[in-house]
């Protein structure tokens, strides 16, 4: 399992810190909030008791194993999930290996935006005769993912291909045009249950499709999740998801508004990309549950080590004392780099050769840590023994619990996200979408065209 070390967020040294005795005041409180998860589970937590989702993915073994290439056409909760699962479980040349190489599975592209010289280059990359589009959007209604997909199926006329046999949709099981379409043109689709909002939704067939594909072992991830929420009743001080909550939120209450993620591994910094839009979209929120107005929220912050030593690390020592920090640490890499000997009589050289690189780095991480505490700012720190389906499953699920827990701390709807809304129907409006025009974008009473 996950090794979750919350030491230096109990330190003497930190200022205006937080002790155990602190922690311990909320003992009853994460109690009834954790029973009230377990007793009305959550759609995110819901899932992983059911072999449903699994079992709907596995079955579509001799459909997708056929091609070579799975896009994935999809943005936030639709694409981040797949991005991370592909990059910590994947190596970073996935895409470049023979098929033999890959054991016959598929290479993955995500195509989360629409900027039009990122799609065109993935686009240019691929054979679509030998492509599956995988379009994901719970709504059916997002721009970039509507947009990516009509490019996607204009491409497969062009080619004179079959939609039918090069789409598959991951959407709403009633809701929406991609459910709509795919009833009138029997396109396959795949649910995203109905109780689980994207950023939530890894685990569902949003994330597990183009695991499987990429040969992840989908099983796993479930046995980590369930890991994870094996420690849901345990007591405060042993259960990892109710103290990330607890502690951020006491902390951002004494200011600590930047709650950083550095992972100390290419691989891991992904996972940070994910929890960004968790920990963003479920708790920066303007309104209490009850209507009041409180505007609260932690910004998360993704940071790689050691690369951000020298460019953040700087400003994490000496500046605000606005940020508590979380690192990811990787206790066995899958690969491993002995520096070579190659200059002897460099006593400047001299430290590095003959060590390996995961040595290295893992140091740098302690000097960093260490560094981090004497300048009195607070930290944890999140081991994985090694990156596997296991543990990647298990930080999932950890931290869907945690951002539950955060929400109900704060009182606040960690499922919704009205504040997205407003953006979105500008843009709609300034598109020519027909019953928004009333969002175009006015100055001094007139209207801007584009
Ligand atoms: O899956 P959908 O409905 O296309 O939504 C994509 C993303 O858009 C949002 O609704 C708003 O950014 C996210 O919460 C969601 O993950």
């Amino acid at each position: 399992m996950l090794k979750f070390d919350f030491t230096n967020l109990f330190s003497d040294a930190i200022v205006n810190g937080i002790s155990i005795n602190d922690i311990k005041k909320y003992d009853e409180i994460i109690k009834n909030i954790t029973k009230k998860i377990d007793d009305n589970k959550p759609g995110f937590l819901e899932i992983i008791f059911s072999r449903k989702w699994i079992d709907s993915v596995l079955d579509l073994k001799d459909f997708i194993f056929d091609f070579d290439n799975l896009v994935v056409l999809g943005i936030g909760g639709s694409a981040l999930g797949n991005i991370a699962l592909q990059n910590t479980l994947r190596p970073f040349n996935w895409n470049y290996l023979s098929k033999d190489e890959r054991d016959g599975k598929l290479r993955i592209f995500v195509i989360d935006n629409v900027d039009p010289d990122f799609v065109a280059s993935i686009l240019d990359t691929i054979d679509v005769h030998k492509t599956l589009f995988n379009v994901i959007s719970k709504s059916g209604t997002t721009a970039e993912a509507m947009s990516n997909y009509l490019i996607a199926r204009g491409i497969l006329e062009n080619y004179g291909l079959n939609p039918k046999k090069h789409l598959i949709f991951t959407t709403d099981p009633e809701k929406g045009v991609l459910r709509k379409i795919a009833n009138e043109d029997g396109i396959k689709t795949l649910e995203i249950p109905q109780n689980v909002g994207g950023r939530f939704s890894v685990l569902t067939p949003v994330g597990l499709l183009s695991a499987y594909a990429a040969g992840i072992n989908i099983e796993s991830l479930y046995d980590g999740a369930k890991n994870a929420y094996s420690k849901l009743s345990n007591p405060l001080m042993k259960n990892p998801a109710a103290l990330i909550a607890l502690t951020h939120y006491l902390y951002y209450n004494k200011g600590r508004n930047i709650a950083v993620m550095m992972a100390y591994s290419n691989k891991l910094y992904y996972l940070a990309d994910w929890y960004r839009q968790l920990w963003a979209e479920s708790l920066g929120k303007k309104f209490d549950k009850s209507g009041n107005e409180i505007k609260v929220g932690q910004t998360p912050v993704k940071a790689l080590g050691a690369v951000d030593q020298h460019s953040q690390v700087q400003l994490y020592n000496e500046g605000p004392d606005d940020k508590i920090i979380t690192f990811l640490k990787v206790e066995k890499f899958e690969r491993d780099i002995k520096i070579p000997s190659v200059h002897n009589n460099e006593e400047a050289l001299s430290y590095l050769q003959g060590n390996k690189l995961s040595a290295l780095l893992n140091n740098e991480l302690k000097g960093t840590e260490n560094a981090i505490l004497e300048h009195g700012k607070p930290s944890m720190k999140i081991t994985f023994p090694q990156i596997n389906e296991l543990h990647v499953g298990e930080f999932f699920m950890t931290y869907e619990l945690a951002t539950t827990i955060a929400g109900e701390l704060f009182n606040v709807n960690p499922f919704d996200q009205p504040g997205v809304e407003l953006g979105k129907k500008i843009t709609y409006a300034l598109m020519g979408r027909k019953g928004f025009e009333e969002y175009k974008i006015t100055k001094n009473g007139e209207r801007i065209e584009i």
